[in-house]
């Protein structure tokens, strides 16, 4: 029976192993993790991440085949293949700081993996890394390696979070990285026939080590950039009374653009996107490529640019203040169907408009209070370190308060926000909504969810990214 161990139990090492456990009735899995607290709740009724579809998988193998263990080194000295996809935050300090990937979980795995080993594995990157990275780690592997013989595998991860599962079951392509040599191809052979138990084999791309690594990155940076490259349409719009929903349809429409990833937004969020474009120009920067990086570090500036034009446009058009204003924030996960906030534009806004001094109550279906608070109080980047590593929870601020329901959120609000792009905001009763806010009621829709002629019958003010301003907004431009 093949043993596969995966370190770390986070959002892609926990679906991507339930989903192989699931697939492969043949192969045993562990996943590992330093955190107890995971790997606790894995084991429990109470899964760690929320994921459609999730609990499903995990029910069906856990304690047959699929099993989930903090005792992290004798798991991975009985595995044939083992996989990291650890925490690869942004460094935030020294050499390369605010850019380069922070390697430290990954080595210390890596020099763990080395210590621990009693047999020849095949260790797979899942993690998100710099180019290269697999020549790092086989230097640590083999330089303590007491002959075993470690073959080194970039297999990135593609899937996004909220369709985790069926971006599982059914991927684009599966992507496998190995050496050139005998040895790097048997490695390769060896993951292909795990994937290849459910995915179609031309769906599963074998390519040299620097290709794979770098083809995450790539495809990250182009997702996002057809992001801001939609945002930025979106100012235009508004700045000339076109509509940008109309806009993205009609070059959506060319097969050579395609109509995916092009709806405007408040501004991209997530755990990746900024992360990657990053560790992307570090990559550029250090190869002299300093053209390249511009062009891409672009991405996250319009990306950051949108998120500021949005606060404006509430400020702004609430007569240039928000101070002691309630305002309702609906959403605060980077995005529908999952509970994750790492990077969510929603804390940028918030903190924009509690800059202004606003009082913001803020609901989630899927946000604890608790994390809402920890994402207001920590420094950028912080987020994406193990939890155990990560600041305390901080003590309340009296300008925020959570709650669990969007009614009482809009209760006596000025204004309401749309952050995330949650179906059951689509069909909130917008009457009973407005009767309970102050007047002139605002809403900011930040995903372009809601009804804009329906809304402003009902008599809100409403602002809806890159669509014909509410003749109320034209008179108070706003400046990002
Ligand atoms: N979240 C996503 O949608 C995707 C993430 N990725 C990449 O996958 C990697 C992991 O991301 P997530 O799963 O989102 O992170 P995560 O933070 O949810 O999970 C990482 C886990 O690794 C554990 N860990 C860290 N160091 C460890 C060690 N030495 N030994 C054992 N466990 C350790 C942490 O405690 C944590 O539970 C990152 O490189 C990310 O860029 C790639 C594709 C999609
Ligand atoms: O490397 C990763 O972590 C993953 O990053 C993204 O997945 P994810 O961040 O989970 O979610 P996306 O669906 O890509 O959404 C990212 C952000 O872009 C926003 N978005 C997406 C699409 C769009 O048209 N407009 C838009 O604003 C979303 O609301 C969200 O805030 C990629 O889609 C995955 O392929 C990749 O594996």
């Amino acid at each position: 029976m093949v043993k596969i161990c995966c370190i770390g139990a986070g959002y892609v090492g926990g679906p991507t192993m339930a989903v192989i456990a699931l697939k492969c009735p043949s192969i045993r899995v562990v996943v590992v993790d330093i955190s107890a607290p995971r790997i606790n709740a894995w084991n429990s009724d109470q899964l760690p991440i929320y994921e459609p579809g999730l609990e499903d998988v995990v029910k069906q193998c856990r304690g047959k085949n699929l099993f989930f263990s903090t005792d992290v080194e004798k798991h991975v000295r009985e595995a044939d293949i083992v996989f990291v996809s650890v925490n690869t935050p942004t460094k935030t300090q020294g050499l390369g700081a605010g850019k380069a990937a922070d390697l430290t979980y990954w080595e210390s795995a890596a020099r763990m993996i080395a210590d621990v080993s009693e047999s020849d594995k095949i260790v797979v990157e899942k993690s998100t890394v710099p180019v290269k990275t697999a020549e790092a780690i086989e230097k640590i592997l083999t330089h303590n390696s007491k002959g075993i013989n470690f073959q080194i595998l970039s297999n990135p991860e593609f899937l996004a979070e909220g369709t985790a599962i069926q971006d599982l079951f059914n991927p684009d392509r599966v992507l496998i990285g190995g050496r050139e040599t005998p040895g790097g191809q048997k490695a390769v052979q060896a993951l292909k026939d795990v994937y290849a138990h459910w995915v179609p084999e031309d769906r599963i791309l074998a390519t040299n080590l620097w290709s794979a690594e770098l083809s995450k990155l790539a495809a990250n940076a182009f997702l996002a950039q057809r992001i801001s490259s939609v945002n930025a349409i979106s100012a235009l719009c508004e700045a000339t009374g076109a509509n940008v929903t109309q806009v993205s349809h009609a070059i959506g429409k060319d097969t050579r653009i395609g109509p995916k990833f092009l709806n405007a937004s408040v501004g991209f969020g997530g755990s990746c996107f900024q992360k990657d474009i990053l560790n992307l120009v570090y990559i550029c920067e250090c190869n002299g490529l300093h053209e390249v990086a511009n062009y891409w570090k672009q991405v996250i500036k319009i990306n950051d640019y949108q998120k500021n034009r949005f606060v404006n446009r509430v400020v702004s058009s609430m007569f240039n203040t928000v101070s002691g204003k309630k305002i309702a924030i609906l959403g605060f996960a980077f995005k529908k169907d999952t509970g994750d906030t790492r990077e969510t534009p929603a804390i940028d806004v918030c903190k924009g408009l509690l800059g202004d001094k606003a009082q913001l109550t803020i609901y989630d279906p899927q946000v604890t209070e608790d994390q809402i608070r920890r994402d207001l109080a920590m420094r950028k980047f912080d987020w994406d370190h193990p939890t155990h590593l990560q600041p305390l929870s901080p003590t309340a601020t009296k300008e925020v308060s959570v709650c669990w329901d969007a009614y009482e959120a809009a209760k006596d609000a000025h204004a309401i926000c749309i952050l995330t792009e949650w179906d059951e905001f689509k069909s909130l009763d917008y009457q009973k909504i407005y009767n309970a806010m102050r007047k002139p009621a605002f809403v900011f829709d930040g995903r372009n969810i809601v009804d804009v002629e329906k809304l402003r019958e009902i008599g809100f003010i409403v602002y809806s990214i890159g669509k014909p301003l509410d003749p109320w907004l034209k008179d108070m431009p706003a400046v990002a």
